[in-house]
């Protein structure tokens, strides 16, 4: 289980912002493995970056998914968003926070998204339904396309991909909607990978509005039925998570050459969960959408080429 102060801003940092990044990279190394593969491509500076962000975004989730959720009060969120000023005014709180608060400093960056994200994990402790895709669409975007803006002002744009002569007064174009959309994309796989799961937690996160469109209700959902309604309806929800893939594909080469051939793996990987689904024949309530190491090894090439040419 992750430590989380109890009383976060009362505590001081015990250890060197060295040693936090490598608290940092254990964490992540420890929760996800190919994401952390995938920063082992990156520079060093940004690679460590990378780990603080995704040390912050893995203890803000686990405050509400982990197992002391249960403890997690919008007091506990409030406590949160304290330390995360205070980290972003430079003082770090725990042990962790250092490494954070070093990358802030190295890779300018707005709080908001952090906010955002601590505002997304609210939402989960006192919702458990989404009426329309617009309000899902609101907590994808705190709980997931956050990242993607925290991520992107890590990895930094390629100016030489926005500066044509006849653009050499104009800003270079940051891929914002592009990093939002793959945050998106990611998260819907996840909702769609995560059904069964969700479900024997008493949540659903597909929109209501498309339960009704495919005349399937709530009831046959906890069942676990699979019928025609049911793959029409998953049919819809993978085309629309796949819209979303696309349009994040095409930012991808306004980013740092470094940081292109993660990101590339990234979303391959990503997008193969929802083929899975579908030669799972849409059965997410009985197995988990599970893409195997030799395939994720696979795409690596084929992340690469793309990295280059396109
Ligand atoms: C495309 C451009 C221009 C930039 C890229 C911007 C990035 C990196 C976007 C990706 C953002 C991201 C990683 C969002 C997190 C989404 C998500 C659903 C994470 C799931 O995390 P886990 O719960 O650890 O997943 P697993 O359960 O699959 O391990």
């Amino acid at each position: 289980m992750l430590q989380l102060p109890d009383s976060p801003l009362c505590m001081k940092t015990s250890v060197s912002v060295d040693e936090s990044y490598k608290l940092c990279q254990q964490l992540t190394a420890k929760y996800s493995k190919s994401f952390y593969l995938g920063t082992l491509l990156m520079s060093p500076a940004k690679r460590r970056a990378i780990w603080a962000i995704y040390a912050w975004c893995r203890r803000t989730d686990e405050l509400v998914d982990g197992p002391a959720a249960a403890m997690t009060t919008p007091e506990t969120l409030d406590l949160w968003q304290q330390q995360l000023e205070s980290i972003f005014a430079g003082n770090p709180v725990d042990d962790f926070d250092a490494a954070l608060a070093d990358t802030i400093k190295k890779f300018p960056m707005d709080i908001q998204p952090f906010e955002d994200m601590i505002e997304g994990q609210r939402m989960d402790l006192y919702r458990s339904r989404y009426q329309t895709f617009d309000e899902l669409y609101l907590y994808c975007y705190r709980v997931a396309a956050t990242v993607g803006l925290m991520s992107t002002a890590v990895m930094g744009i390629d100016i030489s991909m926005n500066t044509a002569p006849w653009n050499k007064n104009k800003p270079p174009y940051n891929p914002i909607q592009e990093a939002v959309a793959l945050g998106i994309a990611n998260q819907l796989t996840n909702i769609l990978r995560d059904v069964g799961e969700d479900a024997r937690r008493g949540r659903i996160y597909l929109p209501l509005e498309d339960l009704e469109r495919f005349n399937y209700t709530e009831e046959d959902l906890f069942k676990g039925v699979i019928d025609q309604r049911w793959r029409e309806l998953m049919r819809f929800q993978i085309k629309r998570a796949r819209q979303f893939y696309v349009q994040a594909q095409k930012g991808i080469h306004y980013l740092s050459t470094d940081a292109r051939f993660p990101v590339w793996a990234a979303l391959i990987h990503y997008s193969r969960i929802l083929a899975k689904i579908e030669r799972n024949d849409y059965d997410v309530f009985s197995q988990r959408a599970y893409v195997p190491q030799w395939q994720k090894l696979r795409s690596l090439p084929i992340a690469w080429i793309r990295a280059q040419v396109l």
